[in-house]
């Protein structure tokens, strides 16, 4: 692997394959590499969109910040190369797709498929927390499923150190906590408060403070009007794993160690992950 890291890719070292999805700056092709034969993904995107959006920086930091991180649960960027026009990701190639469309497809998943996934999730991000990492992106969008079943977070384009906490916003309003809707300084809790809201989707289907109207799903976060619907029956214990996650203080958030350790997620997750 270390050849890897230092080698110059070109888009001639591999065959591409079928278009596995398509994203906002590029697409992403199924593709294998010509000498090792080794199956990956490749997102495609294209130079004048990532400068028109300013996002550059990101990318840049993104690649960095990848290179170092090595989990099971973290959909391994392996190197980048680009050409006059485009940039190219060599990504780990997750075999069963997108989280997010078995979610649809399923409306709601089990107490122990939801409480495997949010265990490796907590997994990951004690991980990453540990290198001074928050991906603050944590949304069934960026999450991959691997050949065996196992969750891998992907698209680190949003993580930042912790050393320079940005404010910049992103994407849906749903996943984020009320330090970050009221702009104010945030740290790795965010990605706690996430978690509880990626728990909450993974039982009921939708997410908590979902709204008509951004006005009021901002005040349903602020407020943390969370509430749990009659159906589908969800166990007190579920339930109340998201009320020690979902708390505005974010200092008083459930630490992802006692997460680990709470009886829901011991009687329910699948140890393997
Ligand atoms: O292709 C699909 O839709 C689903 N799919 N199915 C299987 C599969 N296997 C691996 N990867 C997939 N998709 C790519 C996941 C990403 C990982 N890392 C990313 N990083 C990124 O996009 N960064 C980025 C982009 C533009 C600007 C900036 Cl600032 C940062 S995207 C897969």
């Amino acid at each position: 692997q270390k050849e890897a890291a230092q080698k110059r890719w070109t888009i001639s070292d591999f065959d591409v394959g079928k278009p596995l999805g398509r994203g906002k700056f590029g697409h992403v092709y199924i593709a294998r590499e010509k000498r090792s034969n080794h199956i990956v993904a490749l997102k495609v995107l294209f130079k004048s969109q990532l400068q028109q959006s300013q996002v550059e920086h990101q990318l840049r930091r993104e690649v960095e910040i990848q290179s170092h991180l090595r989990h099971p649960n973290i959909l391994r960027l392996y190197g980048y190369f680009y050409d006059q026009k485009r940039v190219y990701l060599i990504l780990e190639y997750a075999a069963r797709g997108e989280l997010y469309k078995e979610l649809q497809k399923c409306k709601y998943f089990s107490e122990r498929r939801a409480a495997t996934y949010v265990a490796s999730l907590a997994r990951a991000l004690i991980y990453c927390h540990g290198k001074h990492v928050i991906h603050r992106d944590i949304k069934p969008e960026n999450l991959l499923i691997g050949a065996q079943g196992e969750l891998k977070i992907a698209d680190f384009g949003w993580s930042v150190h912790t050393f320079n906490r940005r404010r910049t916003m992103c994407g849906t309003l749903d996943y984020l906590p009320p330090e970050m809707v009221e702009s104010a300084e945030h740290d790795a809790s965010v990605d706690i408060w996430s978690l509880g809201i990626l728990c909450y989707e993974f039982l009921y289907g939708v997410p908590p403070f979902e709204a008509k109207e951004h006005s009021d799903t901002y005040r349903r976060i602020v407020q943390v009007d969370l509430k749990f619907p009659p159906k589908p029956i969800v166990s007190s214990s579920a339930k109340d794993l998201i009320s020690q996650m979902l708390v505005k203080e974010s200092t008083q958030r459930l630490a992802l160690h006692k997460l680990l350790e709470h009886p829901w997620i011991v009687q329910n997750a699948d140890p393997s992950g």
